[in-house]
């Protein structure tokens, strides 16, 4: 499946700068193994974007010390960015632009994970909106649900706009990628 989503939504402007913006391509070889590019963006109940965040290491931290490798050639957890990357979702509630960001939404082109499910709860983020779920049956994932859940927190897939076919990396199961006018989420 392929999705598309125009630039002039909430996605456009925010998680998709967000995305594009992120640390690396997001392929690693071999053996081939995607590592998504995250973007988030929070809106206030006007709509209005007061933040924006994608998945980078630690300020002050050089990007290009580690790879983003999990297992390849013997490369260890520790030694891949794997335990010490800001998830999209931090990063936009850290950036924020007001005070506080309670009662907003928070757009991500990935569902979150069960520490960043904290740090929405805390924040005071009321919505979760989210466009790929490529991680659902990760303990993590399951986890993050629970949370959204108990604390009442609205989560919804975003509506695909338009679905259209692609072969291009048969090999890759998630992809993110865009042309002029339009932003690609394939799984
Ligand atoms: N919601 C998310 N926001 C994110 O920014 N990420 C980031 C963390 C890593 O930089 C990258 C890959 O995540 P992972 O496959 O290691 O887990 O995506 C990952 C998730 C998924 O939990």
């Amino acid at each position: 499946t392929t999705v598309a989503v125009p630039f002039n939504s909430v996605w456009g402007l925010g998680a998709l700068l967000s995305c594009i913006m992120s640390t690396k391509p997001g392929y690693v070889e071999p053996p081939l193994q995607y590592r998504p590019l995250v973007g988030a963006c929070i809106v206030n109940q006007e709509k209005k974007i007061v933040s924006i965040g994608y998945n980078s290491m630690p300020n002050g931290c050089d990007d290009d010390l580690l790879p983003w490798t999990r297992f390849k050639d013997g490369i260890d957890w520790l030694e891949s960015k794997t335990p010490y990357v800001c998830h999209a979702e931090l990063n936009a509630i850290m950036n924020k632009k007001c005070a506080d960001v309670k009662g907003c939404t928070i757009y991500v082109t990935l569902f979150p994970c069960n520490e960043c499910a904290k740090l929405i709860i805390q924040a005071g983020i009321r919505e979760v909106i989210f466009l790929s779920d490529m991680y659902h049956d990760r303990r993590e994932t399951v986890a993050s649900r629970t949370l959204l859940s108990m604390a009442g927190i609205k989560c919804n897939e975003k509506r695909i706009v338009r679905t259209l076919r692609t072969s291009q990396r048969p090999d890759v199961k998630t992809c993110m990628c865009v042309n002029n006018s339009s932003f690609y989420c394939a799984w």
